[in-house]
């Protein structure tokens, strides 16, 4: 059977996280003994924590909870961290619980001039909650809730530090709305994060990026001055100063308030899954379903050696559809999705795969195990046009397998727009346990150079953070001195997430601390 219509309200798809970050892998040893990689770090002051802690925010600054504080989802952080390293090291940690005591911290680091890195969840996986230069780790986490819902416009206030899960949670339970937005990281991340790294959900065909769904921000600048963004649909007064600060990663300014659009539970599920003989009849599919005007929440398209790894469906690319809605909308858009499959040559895959793949969608513990073992795995999320993205997705792959150590790379198709979409590329490397680092950072300077040189960009969702810093450069062109105006204009002493999208000091993933061991 290729499709299934369920006319009642899909089941919330929820198991409850703890709300609280996760760390993706033990760190070896005594973590209050973990050595900084980088060793860039300024020690405090004299005297600044005591200042710090006469704001009345919490600060701690207990060696354990530095290291915990001053490490991500980085992959080949977690690599480090089966080494006792974090990639760099906190002097303190402040954990505020509202916005006058996120302005209090950030005006006792500008007046003594103290780095300050803002951490969420601590979910990202390419460095940028990582405080490079030290100075303070802003935790954010203490910022949660649902702070207003305005159920005619439909529009929820939320404060930055609410977990994803918990968020949604509440949302359906309470006000039996959704924002729609499932990044497979729910129950690691915070809202402020997502807005931060311009983040996608697996929805995000039918209901958008994060950059589609929010309709302003609450902003504390690096002065410690509070602004609101944002607030009335597709206003004209100028730039769109919300967008400025979506995807700014923490360089620009600190989100403490985030206006997100919502709409009603849908009442109504579909699904569909097909088989193609090739990848690029598969893209022709999707690309003609959303450009006829059917947007199915979920279009995940998998190549041969992925589908068969998570599906057992052997020599062929398969493609996974799921929409929530308005019934007649549902049925109308899998009907438009069956039409392209079977014109493109399509044949029914049992529509159960998509079953499985819910099931194990929010699945995160393969990448720890791995790690664990001895691998580099990491995966790189990059956006293209439709005319360029099947010669992307074979020359990624091909680049990842031609470097020396690759043991598997693959691709998957996971979000589809108008113009073009997401490719999702898959690596894992076997190599001596001292060629890690360089393995990794091989695979991603060739793969990165071929989708930049093939009409892809750096990033679709997963954001720059220090992984990506190297590549801002050549990825923006011209715009990179644009930003660094912005970053000059808004935070001249370089305060905040210094390094972050490339902004401050860029060290390489290879570089290592002059003593191999500094503690911040
Ligand atoms: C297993 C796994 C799956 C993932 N799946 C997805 C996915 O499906 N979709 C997706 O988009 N991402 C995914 N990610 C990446 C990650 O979860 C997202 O980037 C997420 O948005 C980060 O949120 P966070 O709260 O963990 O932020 P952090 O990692 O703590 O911080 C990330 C960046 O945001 C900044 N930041 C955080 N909060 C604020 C704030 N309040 N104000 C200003 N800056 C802030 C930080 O300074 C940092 O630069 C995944 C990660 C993992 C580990």
């Amino acid at each position: 059977m290729t499709q299934r219509l369920q006319l009642t309200p899909p089941a919330a798809p929820l198991p409850l996280g703890t709300g609280a970050p996760t760390p993706g892998i033990a760190l070896a040893g005594d973590p209050a003994e973990a050595a900084s990689r980088f060793g860039l770090e300024s020690p405090l002051p004299d005297g600044f924590v005591e200042i710090l802690g006469a704001t009345g925010v919490e600060v701690d600054v207990t060696p354990a909870v530095l290291a915990e504080h001053s490490r991500d989802w980085w992959p080949i952080g977690l690599v480090w961290a089966t080494e006792g390293q974090v990639p760099a090291l906190a002097g303190a940690v402040a954990r505020p619980t509202d916005v006058d005591g996120v302005v209090a911290v950030v005006r006792a680091c500008a007046t003594h001039g103290v780095a300050l890195t803002v951490t969420g969840g601590r979910s990202g996986v390419l460095g940028a909650s990582v405080p490079l230069l030290g100075g303070v780790a802003l935790d954010m986490c203490g910022l949660a809730g649902i702070s207003a819902v305005d159920a005619t416009s439909g529009i929820v206030s939320v404060l930055p530090g609410t977990f994803g899960d918990v968020f949604e949670d509440d949302l359906r339970r309470s006000h039996h709305l959704t924002v729609g937005h499932w990044p497979q990281s729910m129950a690691l991340s915070t809202v402020g994060g997502w807005v931060a790294c311009r983040g996608a959900g697996q929805y995000s065909t039918r209901y958008g990026k994060i950059e589609d769904l929010v309709v302003g921000l609450d902003v504390v600048l690096a002065d410690g001055t509070l602004i609101h963004t944002g607030g009335a649909p597709r206003a004209a007064h100028g730039p769109d100063l919300t967008q400025l600060f979506v995807g700014s990663e923490g360089t620009l300014g600190i989100i403490v308030g985030v206006h997100l659009r919502a709409r009603p539970l849908p009442p109504a599920e579909g699904r569909a899954a097909y088989s193609f003989t090739t990848f690029d009849a598969a893209l022709a599919a999707m690309r003609r379903t959303v450009q006829r005007g059917a947007t199915p929440a979920v279009l995940r398209l998998y190549d041969a050696t992925e589908a068969d790894r998570g599906f057992g469906t052997g020599d062929v690319a398969l493609l996974l559809a799921l929409d929530e809605g308005d019934p007649a909308i549902v049925a109308a858009t899998l009907g438009v999705l069956d039409e392209e499959a079977i014109e493109q040559g399509a044949t029914a895959a049992d529509v159960a795969l998509v079953e499985r793949w819910m099931q194990r969608r929010n699945n995160v513990a393969e990448l720890e195990d791995l790690v664990g073992k001895g691998f580099v795995v990491d995966t790189m999320e990059i956006s293209a046009p439709w005319s360029v993205l099947g010669d992307l997705a074979r020359n990624v792959v091909e680049a990842l397998q031609g470097v020396d150590g690759t043991l598997v790379a693959s691709t998957h198709q996971s979000h589809s727009y108008l113009d073009g979409g997401c490719l999702y590329f898959t690596f894992a490397g076997g190599v001596e346990p001292a060629e890690r680092t360089a393995y990794h950072a091989r695979a991603w300077e060739v793969a990165t150079r071929t989708v930049l040189e093939g009409g892809g960009s750096l990033s679709h969702h997963h954001g720059v953070g220090i992984g990506r810093a190297p590549f801002m450069d050549q990825a923006l062109g011209g715009g990179f001195a644009v930003l660094q105006a912005i970053k000059s204009a808004l935070d001249p002493t370089g305060l905040l997430n210094p390094g972050g999208l490339g902004l401050g000091p860029v060290p390489r993933e290879t570089d290592v601390a002059p003593t191999g061991d500094a503690r911040g």
